[in-house]
C-alpha cells in the first residue's frame, strides 16, 4: 500500500502487472465506497501507536490483556470523536486486529437481542449497548457440551410468585465455559439456559442477565466468574477473556427472557410464537456468514506474506546472474497460486452469502420462513469449508515462507495461532458439514414428492442428467470453460449425495446409518460446498468487471481454483466416473499454463487486497520487499538482546562451563 523505505524491491514486479491494479482494489473491497472507507480506517489505524502490536508475543498475560482493554478503549474513543458510522467503526475494530471483548459485544450479543429479543426488549437493551454502557457476551457454550445445544444443562426456572427466573447451575459440567469477553469485560451476557415452567423443560432459551456491578464490576451475589486461561500460542488469542460462569439461584425479572420464539405469560405458561423455532440457533447462522467473510482476510494476509516473500527469496540456479526466485519453481506456484485463488474465491462466496443472509432476513420479517434451512446449511457448510481450507493455508504459507516463515516477525505463527480455533468456534466444521449432508439427504429424499429444491440445490432437479452426463472435454482448453467445469462439479456432487443417499436406504433407522456413514455424508457435504463456492466465482465473473485485464485475471483465478480442487480430489472425481484419467491429465497441463499466465501478476494481484504493513505485520511481507535489514532490526529489539552477556550467566551457565573445564582437566 505505501513505501515506507526508499527502496522499493518489488518495483520490477509491480511493473510486469498486466491488469488495472485500482480496479481490481475496487473488485476485492466490494466496491468504490467500501474501498474508500477500508483504506481510511487501515491508514487511521497503522497511523495511531496506540494501535501498535508488534509487542504482543513478548507480553506476559496481564500486560497483554491491559492493553487490549486500552487499544479497545481507544478505538471507542476514536469512533465516537470522529463520529463513525457502523461500517466505518466496524471497518477500524478490524484493522486494530486485535481478539478483544468488543468482538462479542458487537458481533454476538447486539444481534442476538435483536434476532430474539422482542420490539420492546430491543428497545431496552439496544440503546445501552449501541451505547456501550453495558458491555455483553454470548454464553452458550459449557463445560459439558457445546456441539450439543441442546444438551445444554443451565436451568432457567420460572418462579410465578415473584414473578422471575431462577437461573441455576446444577453441576459442574453446566459451567458456562468458553465465551469470549466474559472472563474479566463483560458486564452482562445471554445466557442460554433450560427453560422450565411448572417442573416442565421446554427445552433452550436465551436470557439476559446482569453479571457485575455496573458501578464497580464487581460479580453480582451468585455469579461465580473468571478467566478459562491461556490458550494456543504466546499473545495471539490470549488478548481474549474467554471465561467461565457459574449461577447459584440467580434471579432475574420475567422480561429478560429474550421472548421472539417463545414467551412465557405471568401465570407461567409457555406460548410458542408462529415463527420456527430454529430461530434460536439464529445468530449462529449470522455469525458463521460473518466468519465466511473473515476467511477470505486471513487467507489472503497469509498469501500477500508468502508471495511477496517468493518473489523476494532467492535460492539456487541463476537468473540474469542472481540466484533463482523462489516463486519461479513450479512446486512453489502449485502451492501458492491454488491459495491465491481461493482467497479470491472466498471472498466472492462471502460477499454472496451476505445477500442471502440480507435475503433471508428480509423474508424472516415477511413472515417467510421457506428458506431458513438453506441459508443455515450454506452458513455451515461455508463456515466449515473456508476456515478449514485457511487454516490449513496459513500453515502452507509459512512453509512457503522457509525457514523464516517459522520466527514471529514473519506475522505467520500468530496469524495461525490466531486463525486455528475458527475451525471449531461458532460449530465445529465436521459437526457442521454433517449438517449439509443432513440437508442434502432430506432433500433428495424429498425429490419425487413435490418438494422443489431450492438455491443452491436447484442443480439436483437436473439429477438424471447430472448421474449420467459425460465431461465435455475433449481438448485442453475445454477445461477453460466454466460452464463445463461447474456441470462437473454438480455431476460430482449429485453422484456423491445419491450414492450416499442410496447406502443410507439400507439401514433399517436412520439415526444407525447416520452413524455409519458419517465421514462419507462429511465428504459429500464437501462436494456441495465446493461447487456452490465454484459456481458462485463463475455467476461473478458474468458481472460487468471494469478494469483493464482484470476480468482476465479474474478468470485465470477461477480456472486455478476449480482445477486444483479437481487436482486435489481426483479419487472422488474419477470413481463417481466424472472424468476419465486423460481427461484429468489434460486438467494438469492447463494448471501449469495458468500458473504461467498468473505467475506476472502475482504481486500485483495481491497488492489489490491493499494491506497496510502494519496490518499484515510482517516483515517477510512488507510492501517494499526490503525484508533481510529489517528482520536483523527486528532480532535486535528481542530482550534478550538487550544484554550482551544473558540474564542467568552468573548462576547457571559460567557454573556449568567451570566444571567441563576441570572435567577436561581431570
Ligand atoms: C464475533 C466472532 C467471534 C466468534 C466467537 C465464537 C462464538 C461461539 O462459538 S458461540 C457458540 C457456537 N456454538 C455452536 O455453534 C454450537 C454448534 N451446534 C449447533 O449449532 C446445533 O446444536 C446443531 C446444529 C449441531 C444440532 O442441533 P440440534 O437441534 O440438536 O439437532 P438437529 O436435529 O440436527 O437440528 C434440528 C433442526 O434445526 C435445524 N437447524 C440447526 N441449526 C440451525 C440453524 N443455525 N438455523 C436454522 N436451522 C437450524 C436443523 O436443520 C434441523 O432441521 P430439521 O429438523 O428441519 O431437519
Ligand atoms: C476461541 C474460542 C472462542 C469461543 N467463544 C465462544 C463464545 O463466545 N460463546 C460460546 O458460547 N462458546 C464459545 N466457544 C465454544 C465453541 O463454540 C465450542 O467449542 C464449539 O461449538 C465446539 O463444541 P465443543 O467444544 O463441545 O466440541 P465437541 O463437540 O466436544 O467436539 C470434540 C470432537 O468431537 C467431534 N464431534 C462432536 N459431535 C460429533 C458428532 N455428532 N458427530 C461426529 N463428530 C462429533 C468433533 O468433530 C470434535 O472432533 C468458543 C470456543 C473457542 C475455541
Amino acid at each position: 500500500m505505501e513505501a515506507e523505505a526508499a527502496v522499493d524491491y518489488l518495483v520490477d514486479e509491480r511493473s510486469k502487472a498486466q491488469f488495472d491494479i485500482d480496479a481490481m482494489k475496487i473488485i476485492w473491497a466490494g466496491g468504490k465506497h467500501e474501498f474508500e472507507v477500508s483504506d481510511r480506517m487501515a491508514r487511521l489505524v497503522a497511523s495511531d501507536p496506540v494501535f501498535r502490536k508488534d509487542n504482543r508475543a513478548i507480553l506476559d498475560r496481564k500486560e497483554l490483556f491491559k492493553n487490549t482493554l486500552r487499544k479497545a478503549a481507544h478505538a471507542w474513543k476514536r469512533i465516537i470523536e470522529l463520529r463513525l458510522s457502523e461500517q466505518e467503526a466496524s471497518k477500524l475494530r478490524f484493522f486494530v486486529d486485535e481478539p478483544a471483548y468488543t468482538d462479542l459485544h458487537w458481533g454476538m450479543f447486539i444481534p442476538v437481542i435483536k434476532g430474539q429479543g422482542t420490539e420492546e426488549q430491543r428497545k431496552k437493551w439496544l440503546p445501552m449497548a449501541y451505547r456501550m454502557q453495558i458491555i455483553g457476551c454470548y454464553a452458550q457454550t459449557e463445560l459439558g457440551h457445546g456441539s450439543n445445544v441442546q444438551g445444554l444443562e443451565t436451568t432457567a426456572t420460572f418462579d410465578p410468585e415473584l414473578d422471575e427466573f431462577v437461573i441455576h447451575s446444577p453441576t459442574l459440567t453446566s459451567s458456562k465455559w468458553w465465551p469470549g469477553g466474559l472472563g474479566r469485560a463483560s458486564t452482562h451476557a445471554v445466557v442460554f439456559a433450560r427453560l422450565i415452567t411448572d417442573g416442565k423443560d421446554h427445552g433452550i432459551n436465551g436470557f439476559i442477565v446482569q453479571l457485575r456491578s455496573l458501578d464497580d464490576h464487581l460479580p453480582l451475589p451468585g455469579i461465580i466468574i473468571g478467566d478459562i486461561g491461556m490458550k494456543f500460542g504466546n499473545g495471539a488469542y490470549n488478548t481474549m477473556d474467554n471465561g467461565f460462569l457459574r449461577f447459584d439461584h440467580v434471579r432475574i425479572p420475567r422480561d429478560q427472557m429474550l421472548m421472539r420464539v417463545k414467551q412465557v405469560t405471568r401465570e407461567g405458561k409457555v406460548v410458542q410464537s408462529d415463527v420456527p423455532w430454529q430461530l434460536l440457533y439464529g445468530t449462529m447462522v449470522y455469525v458463521r456468514q460473518t466468519i465466511v467473510a473473515d476467511a477470505s482476510c486471513a487467507l489472503s494476509r497469509a498469501v500477500c506474506i508468502a508471495t511477496r516473500y517468493s518473489a523476494v527469496r532467492r535460492q539456487f540456479g541463476s537468473q540474469n546472474g542472481h540466484e533463482t526466485q523462489v516463486i519461479d519453481y513450479r512446486t512453489q506456484q502449485s502451492r501458492l497460486f491454488p491459495l491465491l485463488a481461493s482467497a479470491y474465491a472466498f471472498r466472492f462466496v462471502g460477499e454472496w452469502l451476505k445477500w442471502l443472509y440480507m435475503d433471508v432476513t428480509q423474508r424472516l420479517q415477511a413472515r417467510d420462513f421457506s428458506t431458513l434451512p438453506e441459508a443455515h446449511a450454506c452458513t455451515a457448510g461455508l463456515k466449515s469449508l473456508t476456515t478449514s481450507v485457511t487454516a490449513d493455508a496459513i500453515e502452507e504459507c509459512r512453509k512457503l515462507c522457509g525457514g523464516h516463515g517459522y520466527l514471529c516477525s514473519s506475522g505467520l505463527p500468530e496469524l495461525f495461532a490466531v486463525y486455528v480455533p475458527a475451525c471449531t468456534y461458532e460449530g465445529d466444521n465436521i459437526v457442521l458439514l454433517l449438517q449439509v449432508a443432513r440437508f442434502l439427504m432430506k432433500t433428495v429424499s424429498q425429490l419425487g414428492s413435490g418438494e422443489r429444491p431450492v438455491g443452491t440445490t436447484t442443480y439436483l432437479l437436473r439429477l438424471e442428467h447430472l448421474l449420467q452426463c459425460p465431461c465435455d472435454v475433449q481438448g485442453a482448453e475445454d477445461w477453460l470453460k466454466p460452464d463445463v467445469v461447474v456441470q462437473l462439479f454438480e455431476a460430482r456432487s449429485a453422484r456423491m449425495t445419491v450414492a450416499c443417499a442410496k447406502s443410507l436406504s439400507k439401514f433399517s433407522k436412520p439415526e444407525d446409518g447416520f452413524m455409519d456413514l458419517s465421514a462419507d455424508l462429511v465428504s459429500v457435504a464437501t462436494a456441495h460446498c465446493q461447487l456452490i463456492v465454484v459456481s458462485k466465482f463463475v455467476e461473478k465473473l458474468q458481472q460487468d468487471i471494469p478494469g483493464e485485464g482484470v476480468k482476465q485475471q479474474l478468470e485465470a483465478l477461477c480456472s486455478i481454483y476449480a482445477l486444483s480442487l479437481l487436482k486435489k480430489h481426483l479419487g472422488d472425481f474419477l470413481s463417481t466416473s466424472c472424468i476419465t484419467s486423460k481427461q484429468a491429465s489434460l486438467a494438469n497441463d492447463v494448471l501449469r499454463s495458468l500458473y504461467s499466465q498468473v505467475r506476472p501478476n502475482a504481486i500485483a494481484l495481491v497488492d489489490a487486497f491493499n494491506y497496510t504493513d502494519h496490518f499484515l505485520g510482517s516483515v517477510l511481507g512488507r510492501y517494499d520487499g526490503n525484508v533481510y535489514p529489517k528482520l536483523y532490526e527486528e532480532a535486535l529489539k528481542d530482550p534478550l538482546n538487550e544484554s550482551v552477556v544473558p540474564d542467568g550467566y552468573h548462576e547457571y551457565l559460567q557454573p556449568v562451563l567451570k566444571q567441563r573445564l576441570r572435567t577436561a582437566r581431570l
